[in-house]
């Protein structure tokens, strides 16, 4: 085992500057190692297995059960996880119980809180941002989450550019209150962002550091105390974050780790109570979690996405460019991934189509521009696919064949970027409508084409589909924009000729749309919303009138 146990502890370190603790970064770092990390990505392997912990109460810990993972491209046995079983959530429970509902901090409370977040997201930001880091995190999350290096990076990117937006005072700006004048001199109602104190975060595969480090922060910046469960393929990516993190000045109690199956965290969700659950995650899941926690609960489900192509045909070769991207970057495994493709009747006679072809064609296993897909095996995906042929008028366009040549474990997918072709009046049928619009989480992709006066029917099915995540409306007709914004809800959607479905930095609100228990990631007003609540408190001090007396009763 190529890791020390020693580092394994948090080490206590004395405060410093945020200055002097950039300086002594820079000038500390030995060549080939980092400071906060417990392992180096090349290493880890068969023959050297890392081990991903858990974090309770201050301190990291094991579990008497150790989950192994195999590497998504070679089958071998390579990462070791303490899952935490029914009978070990107790000091979880514990942990999150020690949280009152009005948080760790408040507007009212320990408000110099505010300020310690502004500077460990500055750190931490600075941080992502040098290169040994940012190449860490990348290839760390390509050897869980097989993507491009170009993907891969975009997550740390994007992390690191979160983490700046919320440095020096821009997590007390998210607390910002406001007040109303009231009716009579003394009172003022004040309405201020309240946090909801013990909280849970569920996360899922596809963005290990992202997701995860988005909310987590989300929630610490507005007072909560969560427990954070990523899914145990990828969660190795988030235990070297925590570790970032504490590096920068996070406190060790603030944040609760864990590694678990989904029965046991289902089972501490249900003792430990949390007064509020992030999930992100599969529809199924979602459900049972709203029940089960009474609709306590904010999710980012699934996405059947799709993109609409306008009338207005131009730069061909950019919207092919986009369309492959958005269905085949990450091998389709984005929940912002185009699922579903609606082409104008004028896109028909372009070669918009053999460009889409000639552009998957390029992606290959060897730079992970496709690869593996961890939830779904070759099988069932080319099963789905061939009941899609069955339905009449349907056809290949691309793809629909296995990968060869690899060892990716069979356990996982692995195929080509396939696209099918259904016709629009068979998708809209009752009996195709469910299959053709079933969720594909890999390089899977329908196309259909409607004709200038079936765009009723176009958007007669978006109107069907059950989750509204991203959506894409290629074109620069203001009417044609107009009309399917208008008349469509998805939360992400993208307008315009150079309109994608994928790749929400940031600064772009994340998240679905009508469903009162959609959430929001990245920008101020997602945390806000998911983060806090609304706390009014009316100031009623008087004085009172010079001669009030007793009125009547009413
Ligand atoms: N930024 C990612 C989604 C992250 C999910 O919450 C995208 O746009 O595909």
């Amino acid at each position: 085992m190529f890791r020390v146990l020693a580092s394994r502890e948090f080490q206590t370190r004395a405060p410093q500057t945020a200055l002097t603790w950039l300086t002594s970064f820079n000038l500390s770092r030995s060549a080939h190692s980092l400071p906060f990390a417990t392992l180096e990505v090349e290493e880890v392997s068969g023959s050297q297995p890392a081990e991903v912990y858990n974090l309770v109460q201050g301190k990291w810990t094991g579990s008497s059960k150790w989950n192994t993972l195999v590497d998504p491209l070679n089958g071998e046995p390579f990462i070791k996880i303490a899952e935490v079983d029914e009978n070990e959530i107790q000091p979880f429970v514990e942990s999150l119980s020690k949280c009152p509902k009005h948080g760790l901090h408040n507007p009212f409370k320990s408000p110099e809180r505010y300020l310690l977040y502004g500077d460990i997201s500055t750190k931490a930001a600075h941080m992502l941002s040098l290169p040994k880091v940012y190449d860490f995190f990348t290839r760390l999350i390509q050897r869980v989450a097989p993507k491009s290096y170009q993907q891969a990076l975009g997550e740390v990117q994007v992390t690191q550019k979160f983490l700046a937006n919320f440095s020096g005072d821009q997590v007390r700006f998210l607390a910002r209150s406001f007040a109303v004048p009231g009716n009579h001199l003394g009172q003022q109602s004040h309405g201020f962002r309240w946090p909801y104190g013990p909280v849970a975060i569920i996360t899922p595969f596809n963005f290990p550091l992202e997701i995860p480090v988005l909310q987590l922060m989300g929630a610490l910046y507005m007072g909560n105390k969560p427990v954070l469960k990523v899914d145990s393929k990828v969660s190795i990516v988030m235990e070297q974050m925590m570790r970032l993190l504490h590096y920068c000045g996070l406190p060790v109690e603030d944040v609760d780790f864990i590694n678990s199956d989904g029965k046991t965290m289902n089972k501490l969700l249900m003792e430990a109570n949390p007064q509020m659950t992030l999930f992100t995650g599969s529809s199924r899941v979602a459900d049972k979690l709203a029940t089960d926690l009474k609709g306590r609960i904010k999710l980012e489900d699934a996405g059947f996405d799709w993109k609409v192509l306008g009338p207005d045909v131009q730069e061909e070769d950019y919207v092919a460019w986009v369309c492959d991207q958005d269905a085949y970057a990450c091998s389709g495994q984005k929940c912002s991934a185009q699922s579903i493709l609606f082409m104008h009747e004028n896109w028909s006679s372009t070669s918009l189509l053999s460009k889409m072809k000639d552009l998957a064609e390029r992606r290959k296993l060897g730079d992970l521009t496709v690869g593996p897909v961890l939830t779904l095996t070759t099988e069932a995906m080319l099963d789905h696919m061939n009941k899609l042929l069955q339905i009449s008028g349907s056809r290949l366009l691309f793809g629909g064949e296995a990968l060869k040549n690899h060892s990716i474990p069979s356990i996982y997918g692995a195929i080509k970027p396939t696209a099918i072709y259904v016709p629009l009046e068979e998708l809209v049928k009752d009996n195709n409508y469910e299959l053709v619009t079933r969720e594909i989480f890999g390089p899977f992709q329908i196309v259909t084409e409607y004709k200038q006066d079936q765009l009723s029917m176009v958007l007669y099915a978006l109107e069907r589909m059950h989750a509204h995540l991203t959506a894409a409306v290629v074109s620069n007709d203001p009417l044609f924009l107009q009309e399917v914004i208008g008349n469509t809800v998805n939360g992400t959607t993208y307008a315009g000729l150079r309109a994608r479905t994928t790749g929400a930095p940031q600064n772009h609100w994340f998240g679905p749309a009508g469903d009162p228990r959609g959430a929001g990631i990245g920008t101020p007003e997602a945390i806000k919303l998911v983060w806090s609540c609304h706390r009014e408190i009316i100031y009623d001090i008087g004085p009172l009138e010079k001669h009030w007396e007793i009125p009547p009763s009413t």
